[in-house]
């Protein structure tokens, strides 16, 4: 049903135009049919011809007419649901979605919009059986009231039975369901934890055994279970179907003599509906699957939509000027299971004045990072408030407030594709950047774009920076920038790049472990556990 749904919101017209269409080919096939029975009881006289193409021609446009429009809006939902989720995850705040974890948003963004794609294919097709169904059964009706009703008991009765087996298929294949989210979370093993598992044999071995072939051998079991059982109401359907004609050819007539005389062109109508019954019957496993995905994926997207962030016009997404930028007894918390081993930031109280290159520092785990995303708001303050020239920094200016910064975290992903906002275009402007990295010999620029980004981490990094300069924000955010790079090279990212960006006006919040260089900032915040614990101008 949620499929009829999907169609329905992408638009109730063409669904509506389609079921016009389809119920008219349909009503045109189950006349024919009747036309069939007349020209055979009639020893097929030629008057019947003309009426015979018409309807045959009819049929086949209304039909045509029914699939295109239906194609085309199947198709819609689908490339609208594409973008609407996708949508929903940019919208979605970064904690949310790092509680999500990628393997469920990559589950539903590919298995479960794939599943919908797939029935909507056959959607069409579908309809038209559908259409077909109903137009016999109205002519049956019309041959004979008391057989129809005998008929349609029948068929409610058959239906029920087959809706129960289907349930037990829906259950397995939502169990099916269940197992692809720790499927995809192994494929991530595999894919990001192939050297870690090349170089312990033990660890691919076990991880072979106890994760991966566990949750594979867990989903073939739901998924052949559910096929079985789709296959016993696929097999039901048929017995059924040849138990209804048994109870025309030999039951009726005993309890209505008066029906025999209809009963041929019965038999002939069911035997004509057999082929899309069956049909019918044959898209029940994947219609049942579809179902289970649209609803994984609506949960998904009305949770995201849920905490989505409020979307708003950025007025100068260029912002240059600022002064002020302060935390007020600002607090985060992430929440885990276990309470115990929660983590809390803060409260804390911060001014930062523009110009500054302040360094963060710290042990592991006391918190620099969690401050970094709170500072750029990627994280909302549980508490406290953050204030940018006396203005509090709210959902409503969130997304104006984080153009100002241009930041490189530890996990940080590199575009290949560049933007500028100069008057020189991104090639001439990146060449000059990729010379002064020492990136000219392995990197080029054409149209926009890096040749390449297969690079060391460290030379990665360094293309980060470049893409950071072309940001050109009036504040920038480094985490750990220098851990990869060689001595040479920390020492001019240190002692050049730094006050360079300084020279220009830029504030740079420098994340780092670098004792060596901490005198280079002009002022060195020290946090633990989470707490400000000194704070510093040098
Ligand atoms: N996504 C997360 N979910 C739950 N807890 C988290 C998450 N990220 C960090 N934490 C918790 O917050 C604490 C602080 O993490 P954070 O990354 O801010 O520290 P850090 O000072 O940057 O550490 P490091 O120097 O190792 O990079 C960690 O001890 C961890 O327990």
């Amino acid at each position: 049903m949620s499929i009829i749904w999907l169609l329905l919101k992408a638009s109730w017209i063409n669904v509506m135009v389609a079921t016009l269409a389809g119920a008219i080919s349909g009503g045109c096939s189950a006349w024919l049919i009747a036309l069939i029975n007349t020209a055979i009881a009639q020893n097929a006289p030629l008057s019947l011809l003309p009426l015979f193409v018409g309807l045959a021609i009819v049929a086949l446009v209304t039909s045509s007419l029914s699939q295109f429009v239906l194609i085309d809006l199947a198709q819609d939902a689908v490339y609208r649901l594409r973008l609407q989720l996708s949508q929903r995850i940019m919208a979605a705040p970064l904690q949310h979605l790092e509680q999500l974890g990628p393997n469920q948003l990559l589950a539903v963004l590919t298995d479960d919009v794939q599943s919908i794609s797939n029935i909507v294919f056959v959607i069409p097709f579908i309809c038209i059986d559908i259409a077909v169904v109903l137009g016999c059964l109205v002519y049956l009706g019309w041959l004979s009231g008391w057989v129809f009703l005998a008929v349609l008991v029948f068929l409610l009765g058959a239906i029920a039975l087959v809706q129960l087996l289907l349930s037990h298929v829906y259950r397995y294949i939502k169990l099916a369901r269940k197992e692809i989210d720790r499927l995809f979370q192994h494929f991530r093993t595999l894919t990001d934890g192939i050297k870690e598992l090349k170089l312990n044999s033990q660890r691919k071995q076990s991880f072979f055994d106890e994760d991966l072939t566990v949750s594979t051998a867990a989903s073939r079991r739901y998924q052949k279970t559910a096929l079985k059982l789709a296959a016993v109401t696929s097999g039901g359907g048929q017995i059924l179907f040849f138990t209804l004609v048994g109870l025309l050819l030999f039951g009726i007539p005993q309890m209505i003599p008066s029906a025999q005389a209809v009963l041929p062109s019965y038999i002939l109508t069911l035997t004509f509906l057999m082929g899309p019954i069956q049909k019918l019957i044959e898209q029940l496993p994947s219609l049942t699957t579809a179902n289970v995905a649209i609803q994984k994926v609506t949960t998904m997207g009305l949770d995201l939509a849920e905490s989505a962030e409020i979307s708003t016009v950025v007025p100068h997404p260029h912002p240059q000027r600022w002064y002020r930028l302060t935390l007020e007894q600002v607090t985060h918390a992430y929440h885990t299971d276990s309470a115990d081993h929660a983590f809390t930031l803060g409260p804390i109280d911060l001014a930062l004045k523009a110009g500054e290159i302040v360094f963060i520092v710290g042990g592991n785990g006391s918190g620099k990072s969690t401050l970094a995303k709170l500072i750029t708001g990627l994280y909302m303050p549980d508490a406290g408030e953050l204030r940018l020239d006396g203005q509090p920094i709210t959902e409503a200016n969130l997304e104006w407030y984080r153009q100002h910064f241009s930041a490189i975290f530890s996990d940080f992903f590199l575009f290949d594709r560049l933007l500028s906002h100069d008057t020189l275009t991104p090639d001439q402007q990146a060449q000059r950047y990729l010379e002064k990295l020492e990136l000219d010999q392995k990197v080029s620029v054409q149209d926009g774009r890096l040749s390449t980004i297969a690079l060391s981490q460290g030379q990665r990094k360094r293309l980060a920076l470049l893409t950071a300069y072309l940001d050109d924000r009036p504040i920038y955010l480094f985490d750990e920038w220098a851990a990869d790079q060689d001595p040479i090279f920390r020492d001019i990212f240190y002692h050049q790049l730094l006050q360079e960006l300084k020279q220009r006006g830029k504030t740079v919040l420098v994340i780092s472990h670098d004792d060596h260089y901490f005198h280079v900032g002009d002022r060195l915040i020290k946090l633990d556990q989470g707490r400000v614990e000194s704070d510093k101008w040098q």
